[in-house]
């Protein structure tokens, strides 16, 4: 348990923060994007304009009878929030949920034509088949003669720096990049990191992934190189059950990218080779853990995950979503140690995010006063400044 006191939960209901930007803005323009991206029925329409009013204006309601999940998000706190506005409960509660009701609402659950049917899939499609894609990819040609430290660092780099610009993110974001300052990084523990997973390693990674496309690519040439160089011995790629988040990376996403890492020329289909031989003997394996969409920090996580990430050499959370979850979703000071927030982690963890949410632990008193000096608030969401931090320590060692 942190020994620091617990800060404010972050909530959606103060007008100019940017949790409350996301439900009144973010969370009505993914209903109009998915809604122009296919060509649903009127009662999918239907749903789409109920779900819009509800969100802006309305409450959260129950799940139907019916649906197959009720129970499970009755017990992730349904009951609790029901019949109070989505902007008064906790940010992260209420984002989770929105995405849940719009899978509803697309008929993606239940039963009918449109079960399983992604509805942001043409985006991630979309981002994976880009011409940005193809250069990301050829650089790797160039890194092949480097030194194998060398080569390590500039996966963790891409992999770290894929997380840059999510689907949902640049919705609300458009424009942010051309005018932002060069990219920086506000903490640096990867000499820890790569202390984890020395050249000799055989321990097991894992991975939860964040979003598809050119953040999972990243993600997997990074697990290729962690293989093939004998810095782990397996890997376990933990990703969404379900479409979240609007390009949150599932299962079908890792099978996209796998393919189209495997159908480029030059060096980017060795690490194809590598990976789609460590998924046959299971070196690699996927995982699509029902928490991985929970509304919840990870602080709740169930025994089953608790005993795999325990058992884990590393467990690496990609993204800000998954760093809102892990340090939980509260308005720490910036300076408040990200070993104290992170000090109940069953094992080693470390994470690599942009930031682009309010939430951030860890950073020294100097690196606060010249990001707010240089930018007030911006560095914190505006997908600009990145992080790599590391609590080595196990839990059992904390003690
Ligand atoms: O987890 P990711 O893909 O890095 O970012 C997710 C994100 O875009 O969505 C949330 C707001 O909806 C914020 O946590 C963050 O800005």
């Amino acid at each position: 348990m942190p020994v620091t006191p617990a800060a404010p939960v972050l909530l959606g209901n103060e007008p100019g923060s940017f949790p409350h930007s996301v439900l009144a803005e973010r969370h009505p323009a993914i209903i109009r994007q998915v809604r122009d991206a296919f060509p649903y029925g009127p009662g999918q329409h239907r749903a789409l304009d109920e779900l819009l009013k509800s969100c802006t204006e309305g409450v959260i309601e129950p799940l139907p009878e019916d649906a197959g999940d009720r129970d499970r998000w009755r017990a992730w706190g349904l009951d609790d929030y029901a019949g109070r506005s989505w902007f008064d409960v906790p940010w992260l509660w209420s984002e989770s949920y929105f995405y849940r009701r719009l899978l509803g609402a697309v008929g993606h659950v239940g039963p009918g034509a449109w079960q399983g049917i992604d509805p942001f899939r043409p985006f991630k499609r979309a981002e994976l088949d880009a011409p940005e894609t193809d250069e990301e990819l050829a650089a790797l040609d160039a890194l092949q003669d480097r030194p194998e430290e060398e080569r390590a660092r500039a996966l963790l780099h891409g992999s770290l720096w894929g997380n840059r610009a999510d689907l949902g993110f640049r919705l609300s974001a458009a424009g942010t990049e051309a005018a932002e300052p060069a990219p920086a990084l506000v903490a640096d523990d990867s000499e820890t990191l790569w202390s984890l997973l020395p050249p000799s390693g055989t321990g097991t990674l894992c991975l939860v992934a964040d979003n598809a496309g050119r953040e999972l690519v990243p993600d997997l040439l990074l697990i290729a190189h962690l293989l093939a160089e004998g810095r782990i011995g397996r890997a376990v790629l933990h990703v969404k059950p379900y479409p979240y988040y609007v390009s949150d990376a599932t299962a079908a996403d890792v099978v996209d990218a796998l393919q189209r890492l495997a159908a480029a020329p030059g060096a980017a289909a060795g690490y194809a080779r590598v990976l789609w031989s460590a998924m046959a003997d299971g070196r690699l394996t996927v995982r699509a853990h029902p928490f991985s969409c929970a509304p919840l920090p990870y602080a709740d996580l169930p025994d089953d995950l608790r005993a795999e990430f325990a058992s884990a050499t590393l467990t690496l959370f990609k993204g800000d979503l998954n760093y809102r979850r892990l340090v939980g979703d509260r308005l720490w000071p910036p300076t408040t140690p990200f070993q104290d927030v992170t000090a109940w982690f069953p094992g080693p963890v470390a994470a690599l995010r942009t930031l682009k949410s309010d939430v951030i632990t860890g950073l020294s008193a100097p690196t606060e006063s010249a990001l707010v000096a240089a930018q007030g608030r911006r560095w914190r969401t505006g997908g600009t400044h990145a992080l790599i931090q590391v609590n080595a320590s196990s839990e059992m060692h904390r003690k």
